[in-house]
């Protein structure tokens, strides 16, 4: 069993933090994944670097368990967030065949801040990396919704100032990331990732940076912009969802002029009231990231079986969850869930820190803030002696449960993208 590129089919992927989701994650294909193409692999360096896993172990226990479940259809793999050409080497060698480039640490953040004088004297210093500024400057780009998307000088200064060092180090890890397959004789895909920003992307911003991509020669066929709204890990999306269907509708239509790729949502866990309109908007030509929500759902199976552990679990989320949340976008606090001492029904605890489907209303999604604080606890959790192997061994010990919450979980996730299709 290898994997494959995807190319432009509609495409969901199934991030695992453990190696022992991918029986669920299949029985969820098979409910549910008609005409959607699964990535199981699927995890960044950052998840790598929490959990202690290797690239070679998340690729070995999504394919063991992809076989183990009787998967027959293609399978895609993503080699998420790389920012470096290690982080390349280490996945390409594994088998990992759509390469995600996060430029976030060359992406000036304070940009969207800076005064028309701030922004004129930065640009100096990073106009050696744009060198294509002259060439959208003034430019109008009509897209087929009838929005025309106007490069005055003053969009492409600040695109250039905020943009310009992260689009040079994109294109080169995609030179790079051609080199290594080119030399291997295999076949690759790429996704870029500008989705871990502070503002939402522009639809100049998006214009200029996939279409220098592409003129670089990038094989992109997906992208990841930071779009409009709070788009928090581990819950639904919170936002005005008229404006966001617009505003989908404008991306894809970028994507489109540019020749076609897929929209990309990133922290796509929980964020089912935005997925049909998501798969409306992009015409099919989307691909949808989650991870945690595999985990939390394990967190499910954990409290079902052992409540002491879950318990247990909870307390150390909530002493890690301070420090464990940086780098990642949420905003829950510890007041916003109550401590496990304070909860003397089990089930309570499942509710304020997982939430039951049996209460979510239809077409939505999860919202709880105490998901959170288990959500980003997750590498600290898993590489506890103790807390990691117990974890483990409910799992192993409880295998349907753990398959049956899953499928029950992301059939949910795929029915509402469906919708849209
Ligand atoms: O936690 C991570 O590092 C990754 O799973 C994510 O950021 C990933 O790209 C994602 O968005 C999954 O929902």
């Amino acid at each position: 069993m290898s994997c494959v590129p995807l190319g432009l089919a509609p495409s969901f992927g199934f991030g695992d933090r453990i190696g022992l989701a991918t029986p669920g994650h299949v029985e969820s294909m098979n409910r549910a994944g008609s005409g959607i193409e699964p990535i199981y692999p699927q995890q960044s360096i950052r998840e790598m670097t929490r959990t202690q896993r290797t690239a070679q172990q998340v690729m070995d226990d999504a394919l063991n368990g992809a076989k183990a479940a009787g998967w027959k259809g293609k399978i895609g793999a993503d080699a998420d967030h790389l920012k470096t050409p290690d982080d390349v080497d280490v996945t390409a060698a594994v088998g990992f065949t759509f390469f995600t480039i996060d430029p976030s640490d060359d992406v000036d953040q304070a940009a969207d801040d800076y005064d028309e004088a701030t922004v004129r004297s930065k640009f100096e210093s990073v106009k050696d990396f744009a060198g294509w500024y002259d060439s959208y400057v003034g430019k109008s780009v009509g897209l087929a919704t009838g929005t025309k998307i106007e490069l005055t000088e003053a969009a492409c200064m600040r695109a250039a100032v905020k943009y310009g060092k992260a689009i040079a180090r994109a294109l080169s890890m995609g030179d790079y990331i051609k080199k290594v397959h080119e030399d291997a004789g295999k076949d690759y895909e790429i996704e870029l990732s500008v989705d871990e920003t502070e503002q939402p992307t522009t639809l100049a911003e998006h214009y200029i940076i996939a279409d220098q991509c592409l003129k670089g020669g990038m094989k992109l066929v997906s992208l990841a912009p930071r779009f409009i709204g709070d788009l928090e890990k581990g819950v639904d999306y919170k936002g005005d969802l008229t404006a966001l269907e617009a505003s989908l509708g404008e991306h894809a239509a970028v994507a489109t002029l540019l020749g076609g790729y897929k929209l990309s949502l990133h922290s796509g866990s929980d964020k089912v009231s935005m997925y049909s309109l998501l798969s409306k908007q992009t015409k099919g030509q989307f691909h949808v990231k989650t991870a945690g929500t595999s985990y939390l759902e394990a967190l499910r199976v954990v409290a079902r079986h052992d409540e002491a552990l879950f318990r247990q679990i909870i307390d150390f989320g909530r002493a890690h969850y301070d420090v464990d949340k940086a780098t990642y976008h949420v905003s829950a606090t510890l007041a916003s869930a109550p401590a496990p001492a304070d909860v003397s029904d089990v089930l309570e605890l499942e509710r304020e820190y997982l939430e039951l489907w049996s209460e979510v209303p239809e077409g939505k999604g999860f919202t709880k803030p105490g998901r959170q604080i288990l959500h980003c606890t997750f590498g600290s959790t898993l590489t506890d002696p103790t807390l990691g192997p117990a974890v483990r061994s409910v799992l192993e010990s409880h295998p349907d449960t753990y398959t049956e919450v899953l499928a029950d979980h992301f059939e949910r996730h795929l029915r509402a993208l469906q919708a849209g299709m």
